[in-house]
């Protein structure tokens, strides 16, 4: 059995079960994704391959479900001592959530940490849970070195988070888009008519001791026109409730579909028409660097004299002092405010204070219910992307449905594969720009998502040659940031569409290799491969046809074809007790060049080596680690 030293944690159990062949005729084999250094979140894929009949392609190629058993730890070691990843819970999470998370981790609660705090845990821990109190910055990222997997957001505004910075990390970051929508969206409502009726004032007032009918006589809802500005899931619920409140609903969001506010009987509007026709606007749209302090001097100057403003979306979308000048001015009438641009406010802070403005210290997602939704939903998450699953709700990586995952399983194998051994071939002193990927396919174009192939082919070619660890999070980012190109080209050929991939190849572009006959005729290092019996099989190099199993170690020797160099080869290896577990000879004719693709199990020592390169038939050799 192979080593499972991936460094991905709980991947999940992708298992092929079925009639296929093990390459060198072992009984059962695992194969994991990686044996080495960081895997980050990648999953690590296991394939079973448990017999010894040779069946053909179509045949063998197995279908990998997802197995909910979780097989595969980080460290094989730390398997087997039962290890669980560590997750720091740094806000209120409620108990249902807790409980989920403890059924397989260890789970630390640690409330109100100071930004140091925060800093001095976060490399102990494979990820972090926070709500919208905590921000998790670059620094935080830079502190965790390497060890934070996941950042779940206990809710849906990721404005916290530095997603750049993640990204670039590595980190996948995970939220819980959904669990409090319906909180969010009632709350809205509560401040809305709280607002118009005085509420919070009137009861202020009477605390105080005092009967004051006549100072808050408040506005009817009821034929007002509210514009819900951000039509997502809050906003369409607010439009929902607010219309049963017999409100006439109006409503801007530049990528929201009509026909979804026409259902809802919400009709979609520019900006300015939205804010200059409103009688109530409610705000329900994400914090980002285009909404930020939109509501700012020159929108409230365009709205009606004494509009009301509701916002649970985010603070920073207000100019908070604009806010107060046209509250002062008498533009707003009120505002009812759950959210702030610093969290809590300063004391002394003169919206709050303001006699107009109804606040509520960031509730908006707080009924039990709610959090109860939202801590499992986060939890789960987390989880998952712990065991190496693509989350639904990843923020920051590109979402893989499981059945695709499962299926491009050993093709993910393969592709890591091909990566390593091309960046190999490369003579030192050639910096590669351009790599490009063919993929041939019998399927229709675009019926094939190759993000995780390129992903694993970037992370075969970069990490040989770096210290980034690379995964599917960041291998975009790694890529341009090193100015490594990956071009990508479908080659649909005649074949069964039941299967992903017939081959794949990769191609280095005008680099030197430190084996001349890798290069093809065109000039470039050229790679190919397939899955064959579940298992990653070099089949070309340069222009070579050649077989043989992308495991172990690889000697590819470029010779005079002739008899007996099989066994010269073969003695020397066994000389040093190097075990070879695959070979085969891809020739251009009988008694011409030929390639020899060895493959062995250790990596034979410098002499063994240099013995080979003096078999006088051997014109070149190269060895190769995959
Ligand atoms: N106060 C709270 O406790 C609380 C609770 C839940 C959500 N929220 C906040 O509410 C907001 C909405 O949450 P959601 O779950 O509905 O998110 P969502 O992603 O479902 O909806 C946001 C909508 O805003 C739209 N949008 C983006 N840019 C816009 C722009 N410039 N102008 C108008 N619309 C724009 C998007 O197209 C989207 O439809 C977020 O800021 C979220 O953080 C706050
Ligand atoms: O974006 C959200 O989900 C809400 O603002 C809720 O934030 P909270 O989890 O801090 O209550």
């Amino acid at each position: 059995m192979a080593s499972a030293s991936a460094n991905s944690l709980f991947a999940p159990s992708l298992t092929s079960s079925s009639p296929s062949s093990s390459i060198n005729s072992s009984t059962t084999k695992l194969v994991f994704l990686r044996s080495s250094a960081a895997y980050s979140s990648f999953p690590s894929i296991k394939l079973i391959s448990s017999s010894s009949s040779r069946t053909p392609f179509v045949a063998r190629v197995v279908k990998a479900t997802v197995s909910p058993e979780i097989t595969v730890s980080k460290d094989a070691d730390l398997q087997a001592k039962g290890t669980k990843p560590t997750i720091l819970v740094a806000e209120k999470l409620s108990d249902a959530g807790l409980e989920v998370l403890k059924g397989f981790a260890e789970v630390e609660c640690a409330y109100n940490l100071s930004p140091e705090e925060l800093r001095s845990k976060i490399s102990q821990v494979d990820a972090l849970i926070v709500r919208s109190g905590t921000k998790v910055t670059r620094e935080v990222f830079e502190a965790a070195q390497g060890r934070l997997k996941v950042v779940g957001r206990a809710g849906v505004g990721i404005d916290n988070v530095d997603l750049p910075a993640a990204t670039e990390f590595g980190c996948l970051v995970v939220n819980a888009p959904t669990a409090n929508t319906v909180a969010a969206a009632e709350h809205g409502i509560a401040l809305l008519a709280s607002m118009a009726r005085n509420v919070a004032q009137s009861d202020a007032s009477m605390k105080a001791g005092k009967w004051q009918r006549n100072k808050y006589v408040g506005v009817s809802l009821v034929g007002k026109t509210l514009a819900v500005m951000g039509f997502g899931k809050v906003g369409s619920e607010v439009a929902r409730r607010a219309k049963g409140l017999g409100m006439h609903i109006i409503a801007h969001d530049p990528y929201a579909p009509a026909d979804r506010a026409r259902a809802l009987g919400a009709e979609l509007v520019s900006f300015d028409e939205a804010i200059k026709t409103a009688d109530f606007i409610s705000l329900h749209m994400p914090l980002t660097p285009s909404t930020s302090k939109v509501f700012n001097d020159e929108a409230f100057a365009k709205m009606k004299k004494g509009v009301r403003i509701i916002n649970v979306a985010r603070g920073g979308v207000i100019d908070e002092e604009a806010l107060v000048r046209a509250l002062d001015n008498g533009t707003v009438a009120q505002a009812a405010l759950d959210v702030f641009t610093e969290e809590p406010p300063p004391k002394d802070s003169r919206l709050v204070q303001h006699e107009n403005v109804t606040c509520t210290p960031h509730l908006g997602a707080s009924t039990a219910e709610a959090q109860e939704g939202v801590a499992i939903e986060i939890a789960e998450a987390v989880l998952g992307a712990l065991k190496g699953e693509l989350a639904a709700t990843a923020v920051n990586a590109p979402m893989v449905p499981a059945e695709v995952l499962s299926e491009l399983a050993p093709y993910v194998l393969l592709a890591e594969k091909l990566g390593r051994l091309a960046v190999q071939l490369v003579a030192g002193g050639s910096g590669i720009k351009g790599v490009k990927v063919v993929y041939m396919s019998s399927r229709n174009q675009d019926d094939l998502d190759t993000r995780l192939l390129r992903a694993m082919i970037t992370k075969g070619i970069i990490e040989p040659i770096s210290s980034s660890f690379v995964n599917l999070v960041n291998a975009d980012f790694v890529a341009k940031q090193r100015g490594l190109r990956i071009a990508e080209e479908r080659v649909v050929i005649d074949g069964s569409p039941e299967f992903p991939l017939e081959s794949v190849q990769v191609q280095i572009a005008n680099v030197k290799s430190k084996f001349a006959s890798a290069l093809s005729e065109s000039g470039e290092i050229r790679v190919e491969g397939r899955v064959k019996d579940g298992m990653p099989h070099l089949t070309r190099v340069g222009s070579f046809s050649v077989d043989v199993s992308l495991e172990g170690n690889l000697i590819l020797c470029k010779q005079t074809d002739q008899p007996g160099m099989i066994g010269r080869v073969g003695n020397i290896l066994a000389e040093q007790n190097v075990n070879v577990n695959f070979m085969s000879v891809g020739r251009t004719a009988p008694r011409k060049q030929a390639i020899m693709a060895i493959g062995v199990d250790e990596e034979p020592n410098k002499d063994s080596l240099k013995k080979i390169g003096e078999v006088p038939a051997v014109d070149e050799f190269v060895f190769l680690k995959l």
